[in-house]
């Protein structure tokens, strides 16, 4: 069966253009509502949607976001590739504004883990995120950023931070020992929730900043990451632009099997009422 693709795209990327046939869908789910819309149809060749996670207007703050509804809709309508688009700042010297890093580790500070899952109710099950991104994906993304002349950077750890305020110097600081690449405030759940959906997903995280340890630096604004961004989101539509047709059409990757073991809580125990809510998911269990 032909899958689709998904992008979530962040602060400063509300839309993509040049679809055509384009449609907008407005999905409830069994988690609440998405941030928006979803907004669809062909672009090079390839059904995509795309869905703005602060919604159009950027209306949501990081802890608003309910990122259930948001991968429940994607998966809802097919996405098993999913591409995210997300500012970040940098915690290292030689990452630069305007570079693109595409993290492959992620690490975990928010305070909403409840919301980071779709088991529970009744099913229980532990996914693997040993290696939380897509390589596939993640290999097509570097390719096409490096086509498109960006400069890349290959892998590296998002520390996800709750915000909305930005980090104090101290922490900022502290998560440079820690040896982290790159801040921001809203991946990781996704990055959770497309692996329990098995949806293979890969981020391109545009530097915005480098957040407040740099001393001969203006610490970071929000006015200061938009700028940036203003810059830098076209870029971001031509990489992904690039790397649509490269996408396989199959579903065969890991990231396609990764509730195979997972799922602790026998079938015959499923109750029905979860097992409607997770129906996108578990189709190939039922
Ligand atoms: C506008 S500065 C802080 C804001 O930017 C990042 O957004 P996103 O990840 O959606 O691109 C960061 O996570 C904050 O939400
Ligand atoms: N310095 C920063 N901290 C958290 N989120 C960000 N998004 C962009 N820059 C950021």
């Amino acid at each position: 069966m032909t899958t689709a693709i998904g992008i979530i795209g962040g602060s400063g990327l509300y839309e993509i253009d040049g679809f055509e046939k384009a449609e907008e869908r407005v999905i409830a789910t069994p988690f609440g509502e998405p941030s928006d819309a979803l907004v669809g149809g062909t672009l090079v060749g390839r059904e995509v949607w795309f869905l703005p996670r602060h919604g159009r207007g950027h209306r949501l703050l990081p802890t608003e976001i309910n990122h259930r509804a948001n991968l429940w809709a994607l998966r809802s309508v097919g996405v098993r590739h999913l591409i995210c688009v997300t500012a970040v700042g940098s915690l290292k010297e030689e990452y630069h504004p305007r570079d693109i890093v595409l993290p492959d580790q992620y690490f975990d500070r928010t305070s909403r883990r409840e919301h980071h899952t779709f088991f529970g109710g009744g099913i229980v099950g532990h996914v693997s995120f040993a290696h939380p991104v897509s390589a596939g994906l993640r290999a097509i993304l570097k390719e096409s950023a490096a086509a498109e002349g960006a400069t890349v950077h290959d892998g590296g750890t998002y520390v996800n931070m709750d915000g909305p305020a930005f980090s104090t110097r101290a922490e900022s600081e502290t998560n440079r020992k820690l040896g982290f690449d790159v801040i921001g405030m809203t991946n990781l759940p996704e990055a959770k929730l497309a692996r329990e959906a098995e949806i293979a997903l890969a981020t391109l995280a545009m530097i915005t900043d480098y957040d407040c340890w740099k001393i001969e630096e203006e610490p970071v604004t929000a006015e200061a990451v938009m700028g940036h961004l203003h810059a830098n989101v076209s870029a971001a539509k031509r990489i992904i632009t690039r790397s649509i047709p490269q996408i396989p059409a199959e579903a065969d990757w890991p990231e396609h099997r990764s509730l195979d073991g997972a799922i602790m809580t026998p079938r015959s125990l499923w109750p029905a009422e979860r097992v409607e809510m997770l129906r996108p998911m578990l189709q190939r269990f039922l």
